[in-house]
């Protein structure tokens, strides 16, 4: 028999409305009793007396046992999932950024009030990778993730590649569409495909790295001069997340575009849909994709969580808690292209070995092998130069290599 859900709802935006919007449908054993918000002057699609602004309203409500957390600020998510768990209520939350700055509190508290946390939604939107992850690949050695985890950013490199959009028309129509945060540089400068990266690699690895250790490149600096130069090799660039076991103690996680070619899974992925592929040693490749943004893909993730509350599941961690030494590493080879326009940053980069230069007018690039390391060290001047990198291991037939 299932446990009735009396649910507490924190947001009632993009997200917070999708869930309510599916939740009306079903006949699940869960009553919303109250939706915490923040601005008490929105016009809403519900009667007044199912909202307030004070939090402690839910958090204090003996009889709400299950708090749902969809807001959009990350320090408030933070403050309501921990007082939730300290207080005996399970959370649902689709904070992917408040999670990964999070994870250790969060799992202390879990394992300290025997409370479940579940997130589904924070990762990908409607692909349920996390579950999958947790129950289908415990016991397996995964080789690598890898995808498309973000909605926005591949959004507005759809409608660049596909339809000629300039980017900041598309990132509006991102925003107008409810895909992107409320700071959109989370989307495209790759920020959100790492905390969901992170996320990921605790259950795919048993490790917990800090957001701020791994590289995230975006696409802001993407230029007519790079789409055509992929158009002209028959390429896309999607923006790309990595994980990959490059021994058996050590991964590597990094955000960046892709040079994808029309064979990898990759390529067919549009707009706001997300794909991630998982390099199983045993089950070999295996590709997931679906929605990645919006409010009714996401809210079915949400739900999906909130239906495995009824029957008190909990995410076991195994791989973290099994974790015999795997440890997170920057020290990797890539292979790249850069699109540069002072030779200076060239030179800072390093790069071990050159496979390919470019110089036409102000259009320079140059295709070659380099540390992830180096790229970590020169952020800032990539940034300052509007220069734009995409890692191209298909294109120069070196795959990612360790750099020892
Ligand atoms: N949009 C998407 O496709 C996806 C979003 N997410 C994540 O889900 C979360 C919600 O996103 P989304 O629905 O798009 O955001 P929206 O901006 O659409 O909605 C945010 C909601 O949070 C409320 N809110 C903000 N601060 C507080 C607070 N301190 N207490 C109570 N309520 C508060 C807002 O109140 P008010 O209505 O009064 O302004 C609003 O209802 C974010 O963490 C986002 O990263 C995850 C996957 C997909
Ligand atoms: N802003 C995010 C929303 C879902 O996580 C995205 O665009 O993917």
């Amino acid at each position: 028999m299932s446990k009735k859900l009396t649910i507490g709802l924190f947001g009632f935006g993009v997200v917070g409305q999708g869930l309510y919007d599916i939740i009306k449908t079903k006949n699940l054993n869960i009553e919303i009793k109250k939706i915490a918000i923040k601005d008490a002057g929105k016009e809403r699609s519900l009667p007044a007396s199912y909202f307030t602004t004070d939090k402690d309203e839910l958090l204090n409500d003996p009889e709400i046992n299950t708090i749902i957390e969809l807001i959009n600020d990350t320090e408030a998510a933070f403050e309501i999932a921990s007082r939730a768990l300290s207080s005996g209520k399970s959370v649902v939350s689709a904070s992917k950024k408040m999670i990964a700055l999070h994870l250790e509190e969060l799992l202390k508290l879990q394992d300290q009030y025997d409370t479940s946390l579940l997130y589904e939604g924070a990762v990908c939107g409607s692909i349920p990778i996390i579950r999958n992850l947790e129950e289908y690949y415990d016991n397996e050695l995964l080789h690598s993730i890898c995808g498309i985890f973000n909605g926005s950013s591949n959004y507005i490199l759809s409608k660049g590649f596909l339809e000629g959009m300039d980017y900041a028309t598309a990132l509006k129509q991102a925003q107008d569409l409810g895909f992107a945060e409320t700071d959109p540089t989370m989307d495209v400068g790759g920020y959100d495909a790492k905390f969901k990266l992170i996320i990921a690699a605790a259950h795919a690895y048993g490790v917990v790295v800090e957001p701020e250790a791994v590289l995230n490149l975006g696409i802001e600096n993407l230029a007519a001069d790079d789409i055509q130069y992929a158009r002209e090799k028959g390429l896309k660039i999607k923006l790309v997340p990595v994980a990959k076991e490059l021994d058996d103690e050590h991964v590597a996680l990094f955000v960046m575009p892709k040079l994808v070619t029309p064979d990898e899974f990759l390529y067919n992925v549009e707009y706001e849909y997300n794909g991630v592929i998982v390099q199983a040693a045993f089950a070999d490749q295996q590709f997931f994709f679906g929605k990645g943004a919006g409010g009714h893909p996401t809210g079915s993730a949400v739900l999906s969580d909130v239906a495995a509350l009824r029957y008190d599941y909990q995410y076991e961690y195994k791989k973290l808690r099994t974790n015999k030494g795997l440890k997170f590493t920057n020290d990797i080879e890539l292979c790249v292209y850069l699109r540069y326009e002072d030779d200076e940053l060239v030179e800072a980069l390093e790069f071990v070995e050159i496979k390919e230069r470019y110089y036409s007018g102000s259009y320079k690039y140059i295709i070659g092998k380099l540390k992830l390391s180096k790229l970590i060290d020169n952020k800032q001047r990539i940034s300052d130069q509007k220069a734009f990198l995409a890692f191209a291991d298909q294109l120069t037939g070196v795959s990612l290599v360790s750099a020892k």
